[in-house]
């Protein structure tokens, strides 16, 4: 069976995936896609022989769609999950689920009303190699109960429609989900305090930052967010425990030697850092829905959690640096509570 799927935001990282679906993944084909760009909906639709339809609710209702992915602006990722649950499809969402809390337990509630689980939000991290390493390692208690984890994320550069929460909103929230997926444990406050700003950036930007987390098991978490560090994308991870240490490794690159110097490229974006990553995402998903399974990626409560969090971070920044108490509702049953 070949998975039909239609795309709602053909943008960059809609046209990336478009790619992935139709030239890495097997079992996947692109039947539709729209945009409210209708010109680059065509355009796009064009290029691997799809349709391009005017809306998001004409390509969710489309017989010839069987499941739903959504890389549109972050604010309209609510409407078209909803829709797609409504209508029994599966639905992969690009982070963030949605932009409020709200909206996110408006899926939740839909899903669990629907009684299985359709959705998967793109929260690609949990199907890296180096972090399926690290959690093996951890799930293996080969370090002993996990203490503290020191994390850095950076980035190159952002384009001056980057402002200070998307520190948060933006960046953060992937450290943010794998590492409750990482330590099987749920942040239970978060304090985010701005070091001296780097000059190399724009005026409104409070960069770099510093977000200090707490899980309900007691685990302190110190991450760095540097969105101009200038030198390259950046993704550092270690986890200490009781009887020692576990750590991302870097990116396998070639070393190189010359002029008197030895190193190695560093990447620079997280196209390239995670690429892998996403291939294995999507196969996965594809394999799912193929099944008829539910997603075994991160869900609408992911999601919720994820939102919660980071409005946490971004009250955290904007009061001057509080400690804020996360103030989460019950995980359902659905989504792996024990009652
Ligand atoms: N997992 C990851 O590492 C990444 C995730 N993202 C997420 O992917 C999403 C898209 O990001 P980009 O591709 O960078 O943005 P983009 O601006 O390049 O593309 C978004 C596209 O969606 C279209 N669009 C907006 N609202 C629409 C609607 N209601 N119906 C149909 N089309 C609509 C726009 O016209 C645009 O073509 C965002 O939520 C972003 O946070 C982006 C980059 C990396
Ligand atoms: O999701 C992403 C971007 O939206 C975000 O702006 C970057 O900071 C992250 O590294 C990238 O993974």
């Amino acid at each position: 069976m070949t998975v039909h799927i239609g795309v709602i935001g053909a943008g960059m990282i809609g046209q990336d995936h478009i790619r992935r679906l139709t030239e890495v993944i097997t079992g996947a084909t692109v039947t539709a896609v729209t945009d409210i760009d209708q010109a680059r909906a065509t355009e796009v639709a064009t290029r691997v022989g799809a349709t391009a339809l005017p809306t998001g609710s004409d390509l969710i209702h489309s017989p010839d769609v069987d499941a739903v992915l959504v890389t549109s602006w972050g604010p309209t990722h609510a409407e078209h999950v909803l829709n797609a649950i409504a209508v029994g499809k599966p639905v992969f969402c690009e982070k963030p689920l949605a932009t409020t809390a709200e909206d996110c337990l408006r899926i939740v509630e839909a899903e669990r009303a629907h009684g299985r689980r359709l959705v998967q939000v793109g929260f690609m991290r949990r199907f890296d190699v180096g972090y399926r390493q690290m959690k093996d390692v951890l799930t293996s208690g080969a370090i002993g109960t996990p203490l503290i984890v020191h994390c850095a994320h950076r980035n190159p550069t952002v384009p001056d429609s980057y402002v200070s929460a998307m520190a948060a909103q933006d960046t953060a929230v992937h450290e943010i989900d794998v590492l409750r997926w990482l330590l099987d444990d749920e942040i239970s406050s978060v304090q985010v305090i701005t070091p001296r700003a780097t000059g190399k950036r724009f005026g409104h930007l409070k960069d770099p930052q510093i977000m200090l987390f707490e899980t309900a098991n007691g685990v302190r978490i110190d991450l760095e967010v540097f969105v101009n560090c200038q030198y390259g994308y950046d993704i550092q991870c270690e986890t200490v425990g009781e009887d020692g240490l576990v750590r991302l490794p870097d990116p396998a690159a070639v070393g190189i030697r010359t002029a008197g110097r030895h190193g190695t490229a560093v990447l620079q974006d997280w196209k390239g850092r995670f690429g892998d990553a996403f291939d294995t995402e999507f196969g996965e998903w594809v394999a799912a829905v193929t099944a008829g399974a539910e997603p075994t990626g991160p869900s609408s409560w992911d999601g919720y959690a994820a939102t919660v969090i980071t409005d946490a971070a971004v009250q955290s920044l904007e009061s001057g640096g509080e400690v804020i108490t996360v103030d989460m509702k019950p995980r359902p049953v659905l989504y792996g509570a024990t009652s």
